[in-house]
Order: structure tokens, then sequence, then C-alpha cells
């Protein structure tokens, strides 16, 4: 039957190598090559090495992808009747351009960026299956969908608007070298073949993103975690401690509850550097942390000040509280002169300020704290002192003290029993 088509004038061989040699080069080469620097990429020294494990995540997605994706391609083939040569060149791009695209991303300076390549490389190849195929309609949309998808996941609308230049070029390749005649329609072998990719692709493509995307909140959670810590106590560091004096103070001040603040001091660190170095200074810093973390309660926030500066906010409580956990601590410290030399013998001084609505800022708290523990240092060192609203500087004697870490601990054990026995009493 004769065909209703009109007839196009055939371009000559050598008219058909220079309007691909202008392709090629206007084209498709300045897709492929690094583009230029922007002010606000990293500089190219800085990325040296780096997107290997991004590279592996599109290996698994492109061996997956392009090996269905094969079969797809393949049964537009069989409709349109392509010649050999092409049959091996799908073989190469389903089976064997996956391994050589890693190879290759894995062996250059900056892996991230020949992967990028390779995507691109990949849509490329896309438009000119679907030139191959003379536009077959359902295997055509689906690698494009599919391709389109794989760059928007993998580098953005950037990714994405290069991936359709790159389709746009192998399909103009693919239409110069091959010819095109548009045939849309698709027999249900090509649709059947398509299924596969339709369905399955789409799957591993969303598993594998939310795995990355689970990865990255555990990482960005760690990342919180570490820069909330300090580096060698794994306390609270300064900077986020007074972030969270800042709430305790507007808490306070609106009235919620009354919090202690505590500020310790080791005494005499120097001397332990001095004499046993700085490592083992180091230990009785890590020492006293967990000795604080023993001792206070899971909602006091402990942070290290700086040095063997250490400060306790002490939420929620009240002064004669606070006092009590204070002169626990104090004593603890002492114990372990007795017990070994966990702090190298040290003692701490200690200053303790309640809340009080006359301090104007939470640093006015700060400081009342430091200038009770540095009245602790004039003391004597090695002991508690407590200032009050009105600026009164008093000491708290050990008996005191004592007798308030007994009644505290009286009434933490009561309060211990009473959950215990309420809870071995079954409700009415
Ligand atoms: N090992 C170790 N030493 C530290 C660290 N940070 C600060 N220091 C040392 O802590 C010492 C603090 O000395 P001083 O400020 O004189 O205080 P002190 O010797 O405890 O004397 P008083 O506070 O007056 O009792 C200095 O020698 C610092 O070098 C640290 O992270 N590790």
């Amino acid at each position: 039957m004769p065909s209703s088509r009109p007839h196009r004038p055939a371009l000559s061989l050598s008219q058909k190598l220079a309007a691909l040699a202008t392709l090629v080069s206007n084209k498709l080469l300045p897709l492929f090559a690094f583009r230029k620097h922007r002010a606000e990429d990293m500089p190219p020294e800085a990325l040296i090495g780096k997107g290997v494990r991004f590279v592996k995540r599109i290996y698994r997605l492109r061996v997956i992808g392009l090996g269905i994706g094969f079969f797809c391609v393949a049964a537009g083939f069989l409709q349109a009747l392509v010649a050999p040569p092409l049959w091996v060149l799908l073989v190469f791009h389903g089976f064997i351009w996956p391994h050589l695209a890693r190879y290759w991303a894995l062996n250059s300076a900056i892996p991230y960026r020949a992967e990028r390549r390779n995507l691109v490389i990949d849509a490329g190849f896309g438009g000119f299956w679907i030139a191959a195929m003379q536009g077959n309609l359902i295997p055509a949309t689906v690698i494009i969908a599919m391709l389109s998808m794989d760059n928007i996941a993998a580098g953005g609308m950037r990714l994405f608007v290069r991936g359709l230049y790159a389709s746009l070029t192998g399909f103009a390749l693919g239409w110069l070298l091959l010819g095109f005649e548009f045939t849309p329609q698709s027999d249900l072998t090509t649709i059947v073949a398509c299924l596969p990719m339709l369905v399955l692709y789409p799957l591993v493509l969303g598993k594998s993103t939310y795995d990355m995307s689970k990865k990255l909140a555990e990482r960005s959670r760690a990342f919180e975690i570490v820069s909330q810590q300090d580096g060698l106590t794994g306390l609270l560091n300064r900077r986020y401690w007074e972030t969270q004096l800042i709430e305790e103070f507007d808490n306070c001040h609106r009235g919620t509850h009354d919090s202690c603040l505590l500020l310790l001091d080791l005494d005499h660190f120097k001397n332990i550097n001095d004499t046993h170095g700085h490592l083992v200074g180091d230990e009785v810093l890590r020492n006293f942390s967990a000795l604080l973390r023993e001792n206070l309660r899971a909602d006091d926030a402990i942070g290290r000040y700086g040095g063997e500066e250490f400060v306790v906010i002490l939420r929620k409580t009240a002064l004669a509280e606070a006092l009590a956990l204070s002169q626990r601590v104090i004593d603890k410290v002492r114990e372990q002169r007795e017990l070994g030399n966990r702090l190298q013998g040290c003692t701490v001084s200690a200053g303790l300020v309640p809340f009080s609505h006359t301090l104007e800022a939470h640093f006015s708290w700060l400081q009342r704290a430091d200038h009770a523990m540095y009245c602790a240092k004039e003391q004597g060192r090695d002991c508690l002192m407590v200032e009050g609203e009105d600026g009164q500087v008093s000491a708290i004697s050990d008996a005191e003290g004592g007798v308030m870490a007994a009644t505290l601990l009286a009434s933490v054990v009561a309060q211990t029993h009473a959950a215990v026995f309420s809870k071995q009493r079954p409700q009415a």
C-alpha cells in the first residue's frame, strides 16, 4: 500500500555529518562538560573525591532501571524492525553501560559530578531510543517519565532541565542518523513489556529515596547532638547551655515555676595539670562530669562553661532542694578523696543563686552565680555559697547542707516508696 506521508527530500551523507557535528559541538558537549563555576557552588578542590555513596546508589538504580527498561525499548524495536547495530547498542546500554558508568564515575576526580554527567548521558540515550522506535508512544512516555524522575530525584530542576536538553539532543541525533517517521501506535506486546518499568521502577526509586532521607534525618539528628555537646565531657557546651538558660529565665520570669542556677569550679585544677599532665587533667574533667550526671537529675541542664568551670540549671527546684542537691555534689567530690584518684584529690567550690524577679536578664543570673562561686573561693574553697535576692552571699555549713541533703534523700525515698506501694496495690 503506498504511503500517504508527504515525501521529504533526503539529506546527503555530508549534509547529515555536518549537521551532526554542529549539534554535537553546540549542544551535546556543553552538557557533558563541567559547568561554569557559580558563586554559590563549592570550589572544585573542595569536591575532590566527593559523591562515592551517590555513585553507588545511582549504580543500583541504573542496573535495575536500564535492565527492565531494555525490554521496554526492545518491544519498540520489534515493532519498528530496527537494524542489528541498534540491538547491539541497546544491549550495551541496558547491561554493560551501568557497570562502565560506575567505574568511570568512581575513577573520576569528582565522582559526584561524573555521576551527574552519566545521568545526562542516560537522558541522551533515552532521546535516541525514542527516535529509533519512531516515537512509539507508550515506551517513549515511560522512558521520558522515568528518566525525568531520576534526574529530579538526583539533582533537582537543574539536572532535570539538563536531562531534557540531552534527551532532545539524543532524539535529534537519532533522527539525523536513522530518519524519523512518527509511528505512535504501541501494540499489546510493547504495552505489556513496559509494565514492569512502569510498576517496579517507581517502587525502587521511592524506596531508595526513602532510605536516603531516613539516613539524612539520622545524620542531622546526630549532628544536632554533636553541635550541642562539649567535645571533652559530653555535657552541654557553653553556647547551647546559654540558650537553655535564656529559655529557663523566660519561663521563671513568666512565673511558670522557680529554678536555681549552680556554678561549680574545681579547686586548684592547675596543680593537677602541672603535676600529672594535661591528659590526667582531661580525665579528671571527664570524671567530674560523670559525677555530676550521676548525682543530678535528668531534667537538670548540666553544661561545661569553660576550662574547669561547670554550670547547672536546676529546673523547677526551690532553694531548699537546690541546696541539698548542691551539697550532695560537694560531698560526693569529697568522698572521691577516700575512694581513689578519680578526681586526683580535687575539691569543688560552688555558687548557688535562686531565680529572682529582680534579675534583669539571664546574664545577671549567671553573674550572681559567678559572684557566689568567687566568694566560695575566697572563703577557702571546697564549699557552697548562696546569693539571695538581696545580693547577700551566705555560706552553707556542711551541717546545714548535710541536713538538707538527708531531708531530700528521705523525701526521695518516701516518694519512691509511695510509688512502689501504689503500684503494688491495684486501684479500685
Ligand atoms: N587538662 C585540661 N586543662 C584545662 C582545660 N581547660 C582549662 N584547663 C586548665 O585549667 C587550669 C585553670 O587554672 P586556674 O584558672 O588558675 O584555676 P585553678 O588552678 O583551678 O585555681 P582556682 O580556680 O583558683 O582554685 C589552667 O591550667 C588551664 O590550662 C582542659 O580542657 N583540659
